[in-house]
């Protein structure tokens, strides 16, 4: 083992106790305290909300509806770190206080679940943008997400955390409970439901094809790329 990872141990019941639990969903510790407040978290007809589970592309997501709702050029968004400019509701920094005071039009971003999220989202005060992503590279950008971050220090193999994924037992509880309640709501007229593989694979699939057959000449080793 590492020296790091002997440095950060985490046994499955350190890791378990980090969660926090609401209405049977297990929850990032940084949401405990403030679901109520978030329930009557006061929303705006101008606000666009983008909601995902974790690690479903929501940086790609935000950099598209940041450029289209601020006429921003693409070529700069390099430059920029987009993520300071979309605040996580129930992300510690920078609190509910001071989202509740931004400029309008606002974006926000979370990773709650459909009915953890402010009640008047629900009345259709305000636009919803959904993105779902497939569940086997979720899991695996999760899982990596998971050994990367200090506060988690996950140590578990990738084969325990996809046990993990399937009996829901991850942060922001059961992707498939995630999905198929904004599915439900897709068609409500303030909800837009995306999938990751249609913005992102869709428009990059014909170059990598194009690539591919430039770069591998003759070579008739396939993939099974499916979208
Ligand atoms: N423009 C972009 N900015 C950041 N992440 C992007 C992205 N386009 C695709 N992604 C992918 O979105 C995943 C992160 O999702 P999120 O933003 O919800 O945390 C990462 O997946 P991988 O870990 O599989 O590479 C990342 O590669
Ligand atoms: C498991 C804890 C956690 C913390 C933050 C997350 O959101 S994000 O992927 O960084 O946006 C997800 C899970």
């Amino acid at each position: 083992m590492a020296e790091s990872e002997a440095e950060t141990p985490s046994t499955p019941g350190e890791f378990e106790s980090k969660y926090f639990e609401f209405h049977g969903v297990r929850l990032p510790p940084f949401c405990r305290g403030k679901m109520e407040e978030i329930a009557n978290f006061p929303v705006r007809p101008s606000d666009v909300w983008i909601v995902t589970y974790p690690k479903s592309g929501t940086s790609l997501l935000q950099e598209v509806v940041y450029l289209v709702s601020q006429g921003a050029d693409p070529d700069e968004i390099g430059l920029m770190n987009i993520d300071e400019q979309l605040p996580v509701l129930e992300y510690p920094q920078p609190g509910l206080d001071i989202i509740k005071e931004l400029t309008s039009p606002r974006l926000i971003k979370s990773h709650l679940p459909y009915r953890f999220l402010p009640s008047d989202l629900h009345n259709g005060d305000s636009k919803v943008i959904y993105m779902a992503r497939n569940p086997k590279d979720l899991v695996v950008s999760y899982y990596q997400f998971h050994r990367s971050l200090r506060t988690m220090s996950y140590r578990g193999t990738f084969q325990e955390f996809c046990r993990r994924f399937v009996n829901d037992r991850l942060g922001y509880g059961s992707w498939f409970e995630h999905v198929q309640e904004f599915w439900e709501h897709r068609t409500d007229s303030n909800v837009l439901f995306l999938k990751y593989e249609d913005i992102f694979t869709v428009s990059m699939n014909e170059k990598f094809d194009l690539v591919y057959k430039q770069k591998m000449g003759k070579c008739d080793l396939t993939f099974d790329f499916y979208l």
